[in-house]
């Protein structure tokens, strides 16, 4: 199982410039989470942070008890082998093969001797579906490929939370809906905490249990899938439903005259559009951290947007209870 990352009051600036402030969320041990936000809000930044590579100004990040910003560099050194982390670009090394890639953490962390790693490699390479490729330099593949690989890589020390930065930038739709595949059944096989960073919003909308959002330097919101889907909150609305009309403007929030101006218009939102069933593992199980769809909107009396929980097909997936379905006959 994987465990639980709990982030109380984070805030990290560079040369006196805050990036974010007063971040507090709590990772669930396990689940999968996603962290939206504008180009150069720092989702990255907050990555690198958790992992311990950057040191926050204040606040706290606890793992098993321990809180990371004050463990000195040999203890954090420790606590780092918890984490896995896919780069953006998946950060192979252009001069190793394939395999010596995947090799690395465990030549360099570890005493195994080399039959020990062709087995965790090979093991590993299976996974993400490469067996075949481990003479190839990271060059000679695809893009879909090497982030792959760097997913193979990111788990050879089989760690109990997996960072991810955006894993489907990059990559064609059809490519990104096999790595989501792939990472719902990682999380399912491993049990690790995943956290993803992703522009994707489809891939935010289906792949995780929890959602959150940093906007303008502050966590805007951050709790289950449902709730932020469900959310009427004009940045997070605007934001996981891809509109232009809301506060975020092209460079950074719009002021005050834009948004006067646009309220003039009578430039409205559309309607949230129906909130759709999450993806499930490929080996037909449910998902571990699963909540029934429609049970986060049902015990906070909030009433999903028509035509919520359905297949891809329209047709409904789940049974639900009476209060989703109009006068209690299911739709
Ligand atoms: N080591 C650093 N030193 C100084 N400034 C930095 C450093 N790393 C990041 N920044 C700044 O922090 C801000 C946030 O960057 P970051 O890459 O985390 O944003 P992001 O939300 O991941 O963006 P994108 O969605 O475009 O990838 C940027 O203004 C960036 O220039």
């Amino acid at each position: 199982m994987g465990v639980e990352v709990a982030v109380r009051g984070l805030t990290k600036s560079f040369g006196g410039q805050p990036v974010w402030s007063d971040i507090s969320l709590t990772l669930p041990a396990g689940e999968i989470s996603v962290l939206l936000g504008p180009s150069g809000t720092g989702k990255s930044v907050f990555l690198k942070t958790l992992v311990g590579l950057l040191r926050p100004d204040r606040g706290d990040i606890v793992i098993e008890g321990r809180n990371l910003p004050r463990l000195s560099e040999r203890d954090l050194y420790e606590v780092r082998k918890l984490f896995g982390v896919l780069f953006q670009d998946g950060a192979l090394f252009g001069s190793m093969n394939i395999y010596d890639n995947v090799a690395f953490p465990l030549r360099e962390h570890t005493r195994r001797s080399e039959s020990e790693i062709r087995a965790v490699v090979t093991e590993k390479l299976d996974m993400v579906g490469l067996v075949g490729a481990e003479k190839k330099l990271p060059g000679e593949i695809s893009g879909g490929m090497r982030k792959r690989a760097g997913l193979a890589r990111a788990l050879v020390l089989d760690p109990q939370i997996v960072l991810f930065d955006e894993p489907d930038s990059g990559l064609d739709p059809v490519r990104t809906a096999y790595l989501n595949q792939l990472i719902i059944d990682l999380n399912q096989r491993t049990e690790a905490t995943f956290l993803i960073v992703t522009h994707d919003i489809n891939t935010a909308r289906t792949v995780p249990d929890n959602i959150g959002l940093i906007y303008h330097g502050h966590l805007a919101m951050f709790g289950p899938r449902e709730m932020l889907l469900s959310s009427t909150e004009p940045v997070v609305r605007q934001f996981l439903n891809a509109q232009r009309i809301g506060p975020i403007g092209m460079a950074e929030e719009k002021d005050a005259e834009e948004l006067q101006a646009e309220a003039q218009a009578g430039a409205e939102l559309p309607p949230l559009p129906p909130i759709p069933v999450q993806l499930q593992p490929s080996d037909g199980r449910r998902r571990r951290a699963e909540r029934p769809p429609g049970q986060w909107c049902r015990d906070h009396g909030v009433e999903p947007p028509p035509g919520s929980f359905a297949g891809p097909d329209g047709q409904r997936t789940v049974e639900l209870p009476a209060f989703l379905t109009r006068d209690g006959v299911p739709g």
